[in-house]
């Protein structure tokens, strides 16, 4: 037998009610196999989930993982600074052998705190792979391109290889890796590349991912030079539609609103990041009224700080209700589907419900805590007072990451130290530098 039984808890099902019930899972196709009665089934390997909560694995749409290495380094200063005097010159500097170690860290941090599947953007992308692969998690990968400050070669070159990346990764790791095109952003890709190089990935039918409307000086430049919004320009390059899902979305006008709608363009939100560096705040229940969809992403470690998504649930249903200048705004209800359904949508991936037939992507959230009582409301809990560090047990694609709250795929504390040594060694080559 191949079966793994969650048991013993109440299980968070799609419409968002809860109920009593045992999750049996397939680990042979990595599915849910069936929602079950409380103590109906019995499987080889159970995972104890009484006195807990069964949800879907939460799903990270945007950030960069090895970006880990560089949390804490560079704090309180908006986007265009915070790259430019210090994230750039530091992760020139970045080895494969950084970002392998970076990776690992943030996929542990991922696993403990319940979320199963990621969207990165990065580069050395063979080796965020490869710890995926080695981790169990799923995740959507892609090398990221710029072409400012690159002369012609360069920045073609790196297109092509965004390109490349993401035909050779796709559906690595037992097709837990799938991959996206990745021009970095409209302000920081040339015109001619996007007019060179977005057909290319149209035509290999290639998912796109790029940051978009993060800042206003991100705005102001393309409306100046093509007297277009981003996104309107965007859509004159053929950059958005239903297989496209932008980083960011803050500032929208009603027009790229409609767009994102009309192409079926997806959002994936990063409240915390968007706080920290100023950016301002997504419109995000107008997005979602509008019928777009919208997931919900950390962004890197380094201008968040942590990667627990739950943070980031709870940071969007706050930063929503502000933005909308509305309490009723963004309910807990909507940002729990945000994490889990639409960061789904927009990453392709069939998690993100605990139900029959879909991944068995899940995490057990530990209820007994003094925080989480009494338990009104189990969505209110996910949305506003659950923590990363309430889950017990994650496991992806059927198969157990982390167990009693002890990550099983990876060594927590070799990677920890790992990375520290790496992060130490980077930054001391960057400053020496200088
Ligand atoms: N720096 C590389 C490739 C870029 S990887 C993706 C980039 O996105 C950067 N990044 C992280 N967070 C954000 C953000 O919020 N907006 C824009 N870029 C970001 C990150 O530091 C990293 O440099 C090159 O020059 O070719
Ligand atoms: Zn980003």
């Amino acid at each position: 037998m191949s079966d793994l039984l969650v048991a013993g808890g109440q299980v968070l099902r799609p419409d968002l009610t809860v109920e009593r019930a045992d999750v049996l899972v397939d680990r042979e196709s990595g599915d849910v196999a069936d929602v079950v009665e409380p103590g109906t089934a019995d499987a080889a390997e159970r995972l104890d989930a009484s006195g807990g909560l069964v949800i879907p694995g939460l799903i990270n749409a945007h950030g960069h993982v090895a970006m880990t290495l560089l949390r804490g380094y560079a704090d309180d200063k908006p986007l265009d600074a915070w790259l430019q005097e210090d994230i750039w010159p530091v992760e020139a500097e970045l080895t494969a052998d950084d970002i392998a170690a970076g990776a690992e860290l943030g996929i542990v941090e991922m696993i403990k705190s319940g979320t199963t599947a990621f969207s990165d953007m990065y580069f050395h992308v063979d080796r965020i792979a490869d710890a995926v692969e080695r981790a169990g998690v799923r995740a959507v990968l892609g090398h990221t391109a710029v072409t400012v400050g690159k002369d012609d070669e360069a920045a073609r070159a790196d297109m092509q290889r965004s390109l490349d990346v993401a035909k050779e990764l796709d559906d690595a790791a037992d097709g837990r890796v799938t991959t996206t095109f990745q021009p970095h952003s409209l302000t920081t890709v040339g015109e001619e590349y996007l007019r060179e190089f977005v057909p290319k990935a149209r035509e290999a039918d290639l998912p796109i991912h790029f940051h978009a409307n993060e800042t206003e000086n991100e705005v102001d430049p393309i409306v100046d030079e093509h007297g277009l919004r981003p996104l309107e320009y965007a859509a004159d390059l053929d950059l958005l539609g239903e297989d496209t899902y932008v980083a960011h979305g803050v500032h929208l006008d009603e027009t790229e609103v409609e767009l994102l709608a009309d192409t079926g363009t997806g959002v994936a939100h990063c409240p915390a990041s968007n706080m920290k560096l100023a950016s301002g705040m997504a419109p995000v229940q107008r997005l979602r009224d509008a019928g777009v969809t919208v997931g919900i992403g950390t962004d890197g470690a380094a201008s968040n700080n942590d990667l627990d998504a739950f943070d980031e649930v709870r940071d969007a249903a706050m930063i929503g209700k502000l933005a909308a200048e509305d309490a009723g705004a963004v309910p807990a209800e909507a940002a729990v589907e945000m994490v889990t359904r639409g960061s789904a949508d927009l990453l392709g991936v069939d998690s993100g419900r605990v139900e029959a037939g879909a991944n068995a992507d899940l995490a057990v959230v530990d209820l007994e805590a003094p925080h989480l009582t009494p338990a009104h409301d189990l969505v209110s809990h996910l949305a506003y007072a659950v923590r990363g560090s309430d889950v017990r047990h994650t496991v992806c694609a059927g198969e157990v990451l982390m167990r009693d709250r002890e990550v099983v795929t990876l060594d927590e504390r070799a990677v920890r130290e790992r990375a520290s040594e790496h992060a130490r060694d980077l930054v001391a080559r960057a400053e020496g530098d200088d």
